[in-house]
């Protein structure tokens, strides 16, 4: 029913194989599916409720999966922002409403069920934090030993405590992410751990549904423009490869402009966009208040390219600044509370818009990707604190005054 095929040599291994790169060439894999002898129609999903799983037919789990109900997140309407912006179609899909909080969880949903039927006993991850908290809670519910690696210090308090309360080993290395990925990588090969980040091909699967559920949403209407952050690069390269699936399926005739966003300080991507590099530049020391994105050297780079390249999408960069406004405007305008990483696309859509780089008329659907509650400390750094006063009416009518 699928393979899994190497992106760059298109090598071929078996599904069953525990392979992260490909033995010819080193590049990542993917999988792929026979879809001509797929059993699958618009009206059987349909009939299912708005989920990961509504989508079974292309993942990779055959079994009962490891779920804590994944998906169906809200498609808002940002009226506000829009107005402000001029652009009357844009929308904001809140990931921050998975189980863990985070887009993480469509993609552990089916990692963990992979490590379940490929019998691995152990399964492992580095991490900015979300990846942690979504591995350790999957891991829980799947009964199966979970050790996360986690950048010392750089890593915000919500995930971490996720992480630490579901059970998971947890690592703290005086290193960024970027080493953090590296070590669990090599730990996993030399001893036997199953590899969750998103070198892994099939957790990628689950991302994939962002843009399945978006369509839906829109009653089977192919968005203009779907803008996502980008760290490690796996989630826009899923979404993409999903997109091109029900493409080839013929469930849509297009596809959407894929854009990128990053953080000012972090911006391989971008640009290798800019400049039209076919290989990236890694950042060595990349920085910005949004540390889910905090990477230099996305894994998934050489996919995600190929995203924007071909949907004649486009990558931007947003400064912390920016980050943090939009971050204020989506609580306060919208009633939406988002992470700082998350808050990042619809930053880049804001600047995009202001630099008239985009048609006002577009359809456009931000990956918000992270809930406000994962990083608490950034949120009470920008905010007012609470005014105490003492317990009586005249005390409170003062403070309102
Ligand atoms: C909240 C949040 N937004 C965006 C990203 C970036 O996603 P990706 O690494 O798939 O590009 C991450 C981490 O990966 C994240 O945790
Ligand atoms: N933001 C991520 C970084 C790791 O990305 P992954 O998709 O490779 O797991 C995180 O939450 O750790």
């Amino acid at each position: 029913m699928y393979r899994l095929v190497c992106v760059h040599c298109g090598a071929t291994y078996t599904p069953d194989q525990i392979i992260y790169t490909c033995n010819r060439c080193g590049h990542l894999l993917t999988v792929e599916y026979d879809l001509d002898g797929i059993d699958v129609s618009r009206d059987k999903w349909n009939r299912r409720s708005l989920s990961v799983w509504r989508y079974r037919e292309l993942l990779p789990v055959r079994g009962e999966p490891v779920s804590l109900q994944e998906g169906g997140t809200p498609l808002y309407h940002l009226k506000n922002i829009g107005k402000e912006l001029g652009l009357s179609e844009l929308y904001a899909k809140h990931e921050g409403m998975n189980p863990t909080g985070s887009f993480k969880d469509r993609g552990m949903t089916v990692g963990v069920s992979m490590a379940r039927e490929l019998g691995m006993t152990t399964v492992a991850c580095a991490s900015t934090g979300n990846t942690s908290a979504s591995l350790a809670a999957y891991a829980a519910k799947g009964s199966i030993p979970c050790v996360v690696l986690l950048p010392a210090g750089k890593v915000a308090l919500g995930k971490v405590a996720q992480a630490l309360m579901h059970g998971a080993r947890v690592i703290s290395i005086r290193g960024n992410f970027d080493k953090a990925l590296e070590m669990v990588h090599e730990l996993c090969i030399s001893q036997g751990l199953y590899l969750l980040n998103s070198v892994n091909p099939y957790r990628l699967e689950g991302q994939k549904t962002i843009g399945f559920e978006a369509i839906d949403q829109f009653g089977g209407e192919v968005p203009d423009r779907m803008v996502l952050p980008v760290g490690n690069a796996g989630n826009i390269s899923a979404v993409y490869k999903g997109l091109r699936e029900l493409e080839a399926l013929g469930f849509i005739d297009r596809l959407p402009m894929m854009t990128g966003i990053q953080a000012a300080g972090s911006q391989p991507v971008v640009r290798a966009i800019e400049q039209n590099l076919e290989v990236l530049v890694p950042e060595s020391a990349p920085e910005t208040v949004a540390t889910a994105i905090r990477i230099g050297a996305p894994v998934n780079a050489e996919k995600a390219l190929v995203a924007i390249r071909e949907t004649g999408g486009t990558a931007a960069a947003v400064t912390d600044e920016e980050i943090l406004a939009m971050q204020r405007d989506l609580a306060r305008k919208e009633g939406i509370g988002v992470e700082p990483a998350s808050a990042a696309s619809v930053a880049g859509i804001r600047k995009l818009a202001e630099l008239g780089l985009i048609d006002k008329d577009e359809r456009i659907v931000c990956v918000v990707t992270g809930h406000l509650l994962k990083d608490p400390e950034t949120v009470v750094r920008q905010c007012e604190p609470p005014i105490e006063i003492d317990a009586d009416l005249s005390s409170l009518l003062s403070a309102l005054r």
